[in-house]
């Protein structure tokens, strides 16, 4: 099947590689030239594991990029992987993903054949219908439901596994209006579908709409109950983490997002929680439970600096945050916790190194002025305090003798990434956990 993508981040990037490999032949179309070049060379314009090696294997052949939107007439279905930001109220700012769906409906005005668009971007429910169909319809000419079919796919991959979510979804859900269009949509899926043992779900577009939502907000909130329960559990000097391991048995609970400490980023987590809250409010309905489980991952940070600042006034003191990306295995830094956690050190007058196996050039363009160490031993050498933001692995493995070089050894973890015991002769009970 000819599937063009617009929209080359790391959802579109991702899903054209994985797509390729399934056989397909892939047009990806962005506005950036550059995207577009590295795409062409062979290249990632995104972290993601695997998604260079397909790049190399297929760029070229069932890969293409491109800037001009004229090359979709050469492709049956469309997918729309925009970015949907927060706006300053926390509502989508949609004004990307409707530019892009009007250069497509000018675009599809010269199409002789029946078109599949199908919306990939996190949307409120009644985007699809309300918003993007009547642009497409007044750019093209044409009517959604004739020559124009519209669906909205929602994606559940996660960063840094990207590939892997891609290859083994526990759901692929299909949100159309008619038999028609679910039937194309789930026909760009079944060579997938052949191969693995997944739930297929057929919706409506609405539907499909919020059960991405829905599934985020229940996973930031599993993450913030967890954390409350941690904070709790501090106070009672109990180890959350196996609180967690026993009461993630239960399967009502499940194992998995019962990881406690300094709480959910990322590029999705914190704008489509926003996004939903706004999305309430606008209809009247306020959102208890979501507005806590936002207002309890904004008060971990602070949670973190308190427990340094309990073992050291930090005005003139040197602070490394070893992880800047909001989790491992992505140089990502929306919405990462680091963030927070930089602003207030620098409030507090402490002075500030950062480290981050893949991060720091992201972070360098946000806080220029800051001092980045191009390891952990070397952030750590000297520093008064260490606050562990992100769980990348190599942290597991910093000794005792590295804490040993610090000019105080006190290290805040905010991941559970640090082994206790094994620091513990250097740091003298001065290694906290932020939930144990
Ligand atoms: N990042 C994730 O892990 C993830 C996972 C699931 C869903 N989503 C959702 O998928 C959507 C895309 O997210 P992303 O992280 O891939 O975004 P992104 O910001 O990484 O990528 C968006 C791309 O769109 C391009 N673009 C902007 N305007 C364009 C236009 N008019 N025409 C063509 N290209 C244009 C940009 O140059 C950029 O390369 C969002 O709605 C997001 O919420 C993201
Ligand atoms: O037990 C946990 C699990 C995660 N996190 C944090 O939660 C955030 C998000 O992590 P994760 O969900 O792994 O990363 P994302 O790539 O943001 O993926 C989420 O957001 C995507 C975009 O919508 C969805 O597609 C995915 O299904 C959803 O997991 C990160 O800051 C993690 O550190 C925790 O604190 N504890």
């Amino acid at each position: 099947m000819r599937v063009s993508i617009v929209g080359s981040g790391y959802v579109g990037t991702t899903i054209a590689t994985a797509f390729a490999e399934l056989g397909h032949e892939v047009l990806a179309v962005d506005i950036d030239q550059s995207v577009v070049d590295t795409i062409n060379r062979g290249e990632s314009p995104i972290h993601e594991p695997g998604v260079p090696e397909l790049l190399a294997k297929h760029s070229g052949d069932r890969i293409q990029a491109t800037t001009e939107y004229d090359q979709i007439l050469n492709t049956d279905v469309t997918f729309l992987a925009l970015l949907t930001p927060s706006d300053e109220n926390g509502h989508i700012n949609t004004s990307y993903i409707e530019a892009a769906t009007e250069s497509l409906g000018d675009t599809l005005a010269s199409k002789e054949t029946a078109h599949t668009v199908i919306v990939k971007s996190t949307v409120i429910p009644g985007t699809t219908e309300d918003v993007i169909a009547p642009l497409l319809e007044s750019a093209s000419g044409k009517t959604v439901g004739k020559e124009i079919h519209l669906g909205m796919n929602p994606e559940f991959l996660r960063e840094g596994f990207a590939l892997e979510d891609f290859r083994n979804p526990d759901k692929i859900v299909l949100g159309a209006e008619t038999p028609r269009t679910h039937d194309q949509m789930e026909a760009v899926f079944t060579p997938l579908i052949e191969q693995v043992d997944t739930h297929v779900i057929r919706t409506g577009i609405r539907e499909a709409e919020i059960i991405k939502y829905a599934n985020n907000a229940f996973l930031a909130t599993k993450i913030s109950l967890i954390n409350e329960l941690g904070n709790i559990c501090k106070e009672y000097d109990v180890d959350t983490y196996e609180v967690a391991d026993a009461i993630g048995k239960d399967d009502r609970i499940g194992e998995r997002f019962l990881a406690s400490g300094v709480g959910w980023g990322g590029s999705c987590f914190p704008k489509d929680v926003a996004a939903l809250i706004a999305a309430a409010r606008e209809k009247g309905y306020d959102p208890t439970l979501l507005s806590a489980a936002v207002e309890v991952n904004a008060k971990q940070p602070a949670r973190m600096l308190e427990l340094l600042a309990s073992h050291t006034d930090l005005s003139g003191k040197r602070i490394a945050v070893l992880g800047l990306s909001f989790k491992p295995g992505t140089d990502d830094i929306r919405g990462s916790r680091a963030v927070p956690i930089i602003d207030e050190l620098l409030t507090r007058g402490a002075t500030v190194v950062g480290y981050d196996p893949v991060a720091t050039a992201n972070m360098r363009e946000q806080y220029p002025d800051l001092s980045y160490a191009d390891s952990a031993k070397s952030a750590l050498s000297g520093a008064d305090g260490a606050v562990v933001v992100t769980d990348w692995d190599e942290f597991s493995a910093i000794d005792a003798e590295t804490f040993g070089t610090m000019a105080q050894p006190i290290v805040i973890d905010g991941r559970r990434i640090i082994d206790r015991k094994q620091i513990e002769s250097v740091t003298n009970g001065r290694y906290e956990g932020l939930t144990w």
